[in-house]
């Protein structure tokens, strides 16, 4: 099923150079409909809303495809700059299942880009671009959103672990490897939640993110499902977690976990579902042999850097590659079929775009797209006050329920943090 807005004919596209600039991608932002995809003061900013496109069902990827290559056929594109994310670009959030939920793509009307220093900013028509060089003030952003309280989402922590207990004993039963069981928590403020100052305290506190931001769902992640640049194919694969602690602590917690049989299995998984997924697109395929650690604020991973290049010759587009590789181990499990048939027997909940591809796509067929993990959805209930925050974690052989628990409760912490400051 697809849902897009009134399709309009040829419309003008214009990207103009700002030369360097210092103001904060960010802080560029509005309230209302704010899109973003940054890492370390680069990446992509949007708003506005030129077009967009709904869409679910089997097919729901290549629709996409097609509705967004229509449109850059019908789009007169002025891009003198010719860089990944200049000219015409789409945002987007899709569903964890895209068959079932529905995921989202919206073109802004105007897009701030900064990479290597050189911002520019790319305009749909004739919208209005003051916004693009004037930044939020402060107090705009910051305003306090007063109390927070927290609610259970679908499951309570105590059912939630019987379920990673459940599934433990399947994967013992032989029925599986892996499965990654997500949980969500409901929090409601006192005052309307403004995704500006979310994204700003999120990105301080995690600068080796992709803090995003795209139709209300807002993160962190530190996971990058697929890049393409020309032909080139990038990818972070994470899976395997470990708690940060202090001093000498926490020195042990990364011993832990760089010698941890059981993270090592999980992660294996995670990586060989991304790279036979890839496979028969690519010429290359660089994986490493062994995981490394990425240290964040609240966790760290084990994580893998995987490089390919495309076969010259194959016409794949991004979106078509990412509906290959997704969804991952990292965030379904092991064989994928029967991980995902598992997670909806047990996790109680629709997922939505959470676990979801989200990022970001040109004319050219480059763009970013991460997992959306350690986020929240602002649902827009309660006059905009509520949010759903999501977390999950890989199940294997050997996996202890509240272990897996306390370990949602750090990732869920990141987004916290934001909102209590
Ligand atoms: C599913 C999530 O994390 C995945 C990514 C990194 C590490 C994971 C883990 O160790 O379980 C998960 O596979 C999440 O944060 O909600």
């Amino acid at each position: 099923m697809t849902m897009a807005a009134e399709a309009t004919d040829a419309t003008s596209v214009t990207t103009t150079a700002l030369g360097p600039r210092r103001t904060p991608l960010l802080t560029l932002l509005p309230a209302e409909g704010a899109l973003a995809w940054v890492r370390r003061g680069e990446g992509l900013v949007g708003w506005g809303e030129a077009d967009r496109l709904e869409v679910t069902g089997p097919h729901a990827l290549a629709e996409a495809a097609a509705w967004w290559a229509d449109r850059c056929a019908r789009t007169d594109a002025h891009d003198p700059l010719g860089v990944p994310g200049s000219g015409p670009v789409v945002f987007a959030s899709i569903a964890f299942d895209p068959a079932a939920g529905t995921s989202v793509f919206v073109v802004p009307e105007v897009v701030v880009g900064r990479r290597d220093g050189q911002t520019w900013v790319t305009v749909a028509g004739e919208a209005d671009d003051d916004r693009a060089v004037v930044e939020t003030s402060p107090q705009e952003a910051a305003t306090s959103i007063g109390r927070l309280a927290y609610a259970d989402g679908a499951l309570d922590p105590v059912t939630w672990c019987g379920a990673v207990g459940a599934a433990v004993r399947r994967i013992d039963a032989g029925e599986l490897d892996k499965v990654v069981l997500a949980r969500d928590l409901l929090v409601t403020a006192d005052r309307p939640l403004d995704p500006r100052r979310l994204l700003l305290r999120l990105a301080e506190r995690f600068p080796d993110t992709w803090t995003f931001a795209v139709e209300g769902l807002l993160g962190a992640t530190p996971e990058l499902l697929l890049r393409r640049t020309g032909r080139h194919l990038d990818a972070r694969v994470l899976a395997g977690t470990a708690p940060r602690g202090a001093g000498a602590d926490d020195d042990r917690l990364a011993a832990g976990l760089a010698g941890s049989v059981k993270d090592h299995a999980e992660h294996a998984y995670a990586v060989t579902s991304l790279a036979d997924a890839l496979r028969p697109f690519v010429d290359e395929l660089h994986v490493p042999e062994h995981p490394s650690l990425l240290t964040l604020p609240n966790v760290r991973h084990l994580a893998s850097d995987v490089h390919g290049r495309q076969r010259d010759g194959d016409g794949t587009g991004l979106l078509e590659l990412v509906a290959a590789v997704h969804p991952t181990a990292a965030v379904c499990g092991s064989p994928t079929a029967t991980a995902a048939r598992l997670i909806g027997e047990l996790e109680g909940m629709d997922r939505g775009r959470y676990a979801g591809p989200v990022g970001w796509l040109d004319a050219r067929g480059d763009g970013e797209f991460g997992l959306a993990l350690r986020c929240a959805e602002l649902t827009g209930a309660e006059g905009g006050r509520q949010a759903r925050l999501f977390a999950g974690c890989g199940i294997v052989s050997g996996s202890d329920p509240i272990a897996e628990l306390a370990e949602t409760q750090t990732k869920l912490a990141a987004f916290q943090a934001a909102l209590e400051d």
